[in-house]
């Protein structure tokens, strides 16, 4: 069985407050994207676990989609597995692609093994691998609170709109970015700019990360620069960086801007 995990985008990103738990309560809108990874599973006699593509530097164990995997078997009898990744989605980008693979692998051993596990229950058991989990068990926009747990349905679609998303070659850590952050309840909730045309949101719309993100790393804020500058309605920092992506309505052709970046242009289902 075989399944494409995709990315993320966050839409706004406000971090609220900090958690007695050392987490942070936010508010964000989960965009998914159709850049994508590609996870397969074959019934085997013994478990084996192959990645090709962008290398994670991270021992097959502490991969996410193990981990996942793992997490059933503590819980559900789950049979030996050939298990593959191939890695589209870079990672230290804010979008998400390692809580992706993670997400989908509970899905397809849900399918592949009959489990019947509930929606509920598996955006419980995504929880616990990572904050940005349970949104890809969804997948579809919503707007979060909560450690980005918390999902409320949300009036808005990109569909038609074209897309170009820029990683350089800097990765942020999250629990850096985190505590970098001064948290503060917004003025204007993040769901009602959303549900504005998207021309409103480059007056309106703010990820909180990109206050101490962009003088460390000047390189992100130039691409937004950059992103504005061709024409974008809207343009911001990913999650907790480094990835930037710029929202526009015609088809962009602005890879060789962007030398030694990870470039992904295309319009949004
Ligand atoms: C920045 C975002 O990508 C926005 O969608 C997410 O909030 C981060 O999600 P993630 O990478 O899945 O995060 P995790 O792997 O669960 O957590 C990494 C670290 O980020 C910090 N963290 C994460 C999520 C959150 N709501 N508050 C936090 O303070 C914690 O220090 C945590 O130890
Ligand atoms: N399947 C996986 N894909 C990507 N990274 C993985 C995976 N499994 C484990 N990791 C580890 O997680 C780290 C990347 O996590 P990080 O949260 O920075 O990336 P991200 O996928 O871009 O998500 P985020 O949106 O939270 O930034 C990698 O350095 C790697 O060690």
């Amino acid at each position: 069985m075989i399944c494409f995990p995709n990315a993320k985008i966050n839409l706004g990103l406000n971090v609220v407050s900090k958690r007695p738990d050392g987490y942070h309560n936010i508010e964000t809108i989960f965009y998914p994207v159709p850049v994508k990874d590609a996870l397969e599973i074959v019934g085997a006699d013994s478990f084996s676990f192959t990645q090709t593509g962008i290398p994670v530097d991270a021992p097959a164990e502490k991969n996410l989609v193990i981990k996942a995997m793992n997490l059933l078997k503590s819980r559900y009898e789950i049979p030996e597995l050939n298990v593959h990744l191939l890695k589209a989605i870079p990672f230290g980008a804010g979008l998400g692609g390692g809580s992706a693979d993670a997400a989908f692998m509970l899905k397809l051993l849900n399918d592949y093994c009959k489990l019947d596990i509930s929606q509920e229950e598996l955006e419980k058991l995504a929880s616990s691998i990572g904050a940005d989990c349970p949104f890809f068990i969804r997948n579809t926009p919503v707007f979060a609170s909560g450690t980005g747990n918390i999902f409320e349905p949300v009036k808005l679609s990109l569909k038609g709109y074209h897309l170009c998303l820029v990683k350089p070659d800097v990765a942020v850590s999250t629990p850096e970015a985190y505590a970098n952050v001064t948290p503060q309840a917004p003025h204007v909730s993040l769901k009602e700019i959303a549900e504005k045309p998207v021309t409103d949101w480059k007056e309106l719309m703010i990820n909180d990360f990109e206050k101490s993100v962009f003088p460390k790393y000047p390189v992100i804020s130039e691409i937004k620069e950059m992103l504005y500058r061709e024409g974008a309605l809207y343009a911001s920092m990913s999650g907790s960086g480094s990835s930037v992506f710029g929202l526009f309505r015609e088809a962009t052709g602005l890879k060789g801007l962007f030398p030694d970046c990870f470039v992904w242009e295309g319009q949004l289902p």
